[in-house]
């Protein structure tokens, strides 16, 4: 019989892997990582989680900015975890704050990466949250991990310097990098394009104002990118990076066709140059296989049962 790629999976994936095991997930509270925490849970970790100082805390929850690398280092030295996913960041690539994006996304990683290294308990797995956004406008129109990064925009930048950052870190820590293409579900801000359209139909508004039209993206389901780094922290390939992401593009005119059909009536786009930027990312698409040949198949949500999702929420 033919082998493949899966039958290297191991066994214990979708299992209960975490039993007896501490997750410490960065940025607890944030979009993503509420939903990797629950995944996580489910799989039997004790989840513990950062969240910023002034934020709502509770048991296994520890306020700290990542840019004060003693308090940092506190917090690993207490928690102690044996499987790290790092999600606190900037995420919002069109923040106006350039300054900020790049402490908070480089220098804070590398207050964590430190205090990991330096601390008494090494963890099997460190994920970092990277992005998609790294490879800028690419010239092939599926991307995988061997296209070289070509950044367009701060954030970006920040993603990318993140990484080359951690690689020197990666003889002390086994750490593996996400590059996430664009990923939405229940509870992502506003400001983001997907959750701004659901939001416009769920309150009926017969307009709707957006920047560039001609992009296309990549849209993955939250639940399935907790998934995929649930995953990934269980198998630990140390050192590597991969795209995480559907493998389906859709294009703004699409994005804006499936809320109409899901709502029921259309939407009137117009074009606000306030929205417009400047160095944008026109397309994104992704190809996952580097992915799923080591943690298997992702079974990707349509997008339309995602927007629907949202919509009914
Ligand atoms: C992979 C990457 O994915 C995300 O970054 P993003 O792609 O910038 O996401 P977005 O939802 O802000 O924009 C998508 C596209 O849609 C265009 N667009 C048009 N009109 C509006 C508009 O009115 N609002 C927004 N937000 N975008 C608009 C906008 O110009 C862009 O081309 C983050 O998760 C990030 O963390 C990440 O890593």
């Amino acid at each position: 019989m033919e082998r493949v790629a899966t039958d290297d999976i191991p066994a214990f994936i979708g299992g209960r892997e975490g039993e007896g095991r501490r997750a410490l997930i960065t940025g607890l509270r944030g979009f993503t990582g509420r939903y990797l925490a629950q995944e996580l849970s489910n799989a039997g970790y004790r989840v513990i989680g950062t969240v910023m100082p002034g934020e709502e805390t509770g048991p296994d929850i520890y306020p700290v900015d990542l840019m004060d690398r003693e308090a940092v280092q506190r917090v690993v030295d207490e928690v102690q975890p044996d499987v790290v996913a790092h999600l606190a960041g900037i995420a919002f690539v069109a923040h106006s704050n350039a300054e900020l994006i790049y402490r908070v996304n480089v220098v804070g990683t590398r207050n964590l990466l430190e205090a990991l290294a330096g601390g008494g308990h090494r963890p099997t797995s460190v994920l970092l949250a990277s992005s998609a956004n790294i490879y800028g406008n690419a010239s092939v129109p599926v991307i995988d991990e061997n296209v070289a990064p070509s950044p367009a925009n701060d954030y970006a930048v920040s993603k990318l310097a993140m990484e080359y950052m951690a690689r020197l870190w990666m003889d002390k820590l086994p750490i593996v990098i996400a590059r996430p293409f664009n990923y939405t579900g229940i509870g992502q801000a506003e400001n983001f394009l997907l959750p701004k359209i659901v939001s416009h139909f769920r309150r009926n508004e017969q307009r709707i104002e957006l920047g560039n039209l001609a992009i296309a993206r990549d849209f993955s389901d939250v639940r399935m990118v907790a998934r995929a780094y649930r995953r990934l922290l269980a198998v630990a390939p140390g050192g590597e990076a991969f795209n995480v992401c559907s493998g389906a593009s859709h294009s703004l005119a699409n994005l804006i066709d499936m809320m109409s059909e899901i709502a029921g009536y259309h939407i009137d786009v117009q074009v606000n140059p306030a929205f417009v930027r400047a160095n944008d990312v026109l397309t994104l698409a992704g190809s996952n296989s580097k992915l799923t040949a080591v943690i298997g198949q992702l079974d990707p949500t349509p997008l339309s049962e995602t927007l629907r999702w949202m919509y009914l929420a």
